[in-house]
């Protein structure tokens, strides 16, 4: 049995064991957690200096502050109760303009908030001292890099006499695999001769010879076939290396937002809470959003399968504004699939009117289907038809879109099969259809068109064969004239360009590029349709009225002959066939005009005859 315990006996309680007595405090050597003995901070040596720094700052203040008072009272003998005092933000200085305190005030406030302020000045002091770094490092950087370009120009001027390789040289090269630091030096010298040919070339060589090598090089250099870099090399004579360069780079990710069902408002807050950095694309654009990075795949969020975006490259945004399509229009997209420009036209239309989405690829009009569907377009109608059959369709669109297909060598960066598959049977065909198509959209547009007439024609090639040949060859055989795109970036299209001399309004074209631009490169023309006449059309289908009348007439002829004749097994069939006969056998004959002159005649001589024969008829009636 023990003792019991008493319930009013309160037992002191028990303090820290014996092993967190010992223990003292850390203390971290050289950090504002030290103390010193009298328990005070012990400062670093840092500290101590933005210490002096401060006090001196605050006596300066003091200072000012006393002889600014006394000026005040010196000037209008006034008390500082009867001044007004200053808002505070007044001022973009607000310590300066703040209402005037006395220095003992001034220590007041100081004293009351001392932590506050220190800590305040400290991170300043910090952000300053982190911005000057910063500073000295880009500027460091930027003084390496004109170093860098100053001792490559001086490499290229000290060796003056820059000579071109061998024949023995290039064939050793050509067994190895590209070395690219001699491509890259040997590019650099050769550029530099052809920037002054004529005081900087090696004796007895030709220009065509530094051409030749230059081209060798930036194919090896950059894995093209020397077509396309001939051609690439007479379109950027000068920026060659920077096209080429952003070549090697994708494009940035941008997406539209759908307007049909949000706005790009609400969309970007939302994709950023998903993980998907977004920011507005540019000023040109308000629905463009470009995408920095994402921690999810773009085409498979929520808002990407309601429909709330399109995943599109900010150059395609470019021909749907130049169309500008407008509510209630007919449109016509002639080159639709996978319908991105389409579901943007639909858009801008606000779901009225008529969108005709027609893509001559079946497989590819599924992704129309489908993407139309997504986006919630119900104003399309889906044609599979080649576009150069849809005039005789259907041909009075308020404004037709033409994005034809193209060679894509603007779009490099995405499809590098480009550099060395194209050759120039591609580059030819490629424009001969585009011309067809061409004048196969201009006739699907009704020059009538009370609110449109328009016709937007794009590529997203940087070929002048592709681009303002094709628009020159429309303007020479239709009746349509160039328009300004209303983009207000973007450069000129060519009207002289080597051995071509385009109609001077060409320049009303525009082209981006990926180098300038940073956009995939993209040709725009708009053109505007002023008659729905083909010019010599008329003269032909005059001419095919003319025949088909005479045939009619000669064909009646024969037949009342037939009749008169008494041959009444004679039909319409072998008639026609007689009087082509006869027209074959005369064309082979007789020379053309002169088979015209003496079928005017023939026409002439036959109607006289049937107005005899009628009044004959007539008279035995
Ligand atoms: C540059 S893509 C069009 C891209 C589309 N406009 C877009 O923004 O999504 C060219 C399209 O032309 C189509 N095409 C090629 N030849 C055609 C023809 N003769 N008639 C109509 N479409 C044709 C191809 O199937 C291809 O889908």
């Amino acid at each position: 049995m023990g003792r019991k315990r008493d319930p009013l006996d309160e037992r002191p309680k028990s303090g820290p064991g014996r092993k967190t007595k010992k223990q003292k405090p850390p203390t971290f050597a050289g950090t504002k957690f030290e103390e010193t003995e009298d328990g005070k901070k012990k400062l670093s040596h840092r500290q101590k200096d933005r210490l002096k720094k401060r006090l001196l700052k605050k006596e300066t203040k003091q200072q000012a502050g006393q002889k600014r008072k006394a000026k005040a009272v010196k000037e209008d003998g006034q008390s500082s109760k009867n001044k007004k005092p200053k808002l505070l933000f007044d001022s973009d200085d607000g310590e300066d303009d703040s209402p005037d305190l006395s220095s003992a005030e001034e220590e007041e406030v100081a004293e009351e908030e001392p932590g506050t302020d220190e800590a305040e000045e400290e991170e300043e002091e910090e952000d300053m001292e982190i911005e000057k770094a910063s500073k000295a490092l880009i500027k460091e950087q930027e003084e390496n890099e004109n170093m860098a370009k100053a001792e490559l120009m001086l490499n290229i001027q000290s060796q003056e006499k820059f000579v071109l390789p061998s024949g023995q040289e290039i064939e050793k090269e050509a067994n190895l695999p590209p070395d690219l630091a001699i491509l890259d030096n040997r590019i650099a010298h050769i550029r530099h001769v052809l920037a002054d040919f004529n005081s900087r070339r090696e004796p007895g060589r030709s220009r065509q010879e530094y051409n030749n090598q230059l081209i060798k090089d930036l194919c090896a250099r950059f894995t093209y076939n020397e077509y396309l870099m001939t051609k690439l090399l007479d379109l950027f004579p000068v920026e060659i290396m920077d096209f080429l360069e952003a070549n090697e780079y994708p494009r940035p990710v941008t997406i539209r937002t759908n307007t049909l069902k949000t706005r790009r408002r609400d969309l970007g807050p939302v994709l950023i809470d998903r993980g998907i950095n977004v920011e507005p694309m540019a000023r040109w654009s308000s629905v463009g959003l470009t995408v920095f990075d994402t921690k999810v795949p773009l085409g498979a969020t929520p808002e990407y399968l309601a429909g709330h975006y399109m995943l599109q490259g900010g150059a395609s945004f470019l021909p749907v504004m130049a169309l500008a399509p407008q509510e209630k229009e007919r449109v016509l997209d002639m080159c639709a699939a996978p319908g991105g420009k389409s579901s943007y036209i639909a858009a801008l239309m606000k779901n009225t009117g008529l969108l005709w989405s027609n893509d001559a690829n079946r497989e590819r009009c599924k992704a129309v289907v489908s993407n139309l569907h997504r986006l919630g377009v119900i104003n399309s109608v889906i044609t599979n038809y080649d576009g150069r059959a849809l005039p005789k369709v259907f041909h009075s669109f308020d404004r037709v879109l033409l994005d034809a297909p193209c060679s894509g060598t603007g779009v490099i960066s995405k499809d590098e099969a480009v550099k060395i598959s194209k050759d120039e049977k591609d580059i030819l065909r490629c424009s001969h259809l585009q011309k067809e198509l061409l004048l196969a959209a201009i006739d699907c547009c009704n020059a009538n068109s009370k609110t449109g007439g328009f016709v937007v024609y794009s590529t997203c090639s940087v070929l002048v064969e592709e681009n303002e040949w094709v628009i020159d060859f429309a303007l020479k055989k239709r009746n349509v004239k160039l328009v300004p795109c209303g983009l207000d970036f973007g450069k000129e299209g060519f009207v002289n360009f080597q051995q071509h001399r385009f109609h001077p309004s060409l320049k009303l074209t525009r082209r981006f590029y990926p180098h300038s631009h940073n956009l995939d490169g993209f040709f725009v023309a708009k053109l505007k349709k002023f008659s729905n006449k083909i010019p010599g059309a008329e003269s032909k289908e005059e001419k095919t009225k003319e025949t088909e009348e005479t045939e009619k007439q000669e064909n009646e002829s024969i037949k009342g002959d037939n009749a008169e004749a008494g041959d009444s097994k004679v039909d319409e069939k072998q008639v026609t066939q007689s009087a082509n006969r006869q027209t074959k056998f005369s064309n082979g004959q007789q020379k053309k005009s002169d088979f015209n002159g003496q079928r005017k005649k023939f026409v002439g001589q036959k109607k006289k005859f049937i107005g005899q024969k009628k009044k004959g008829k007539f008279h035995k009636k």
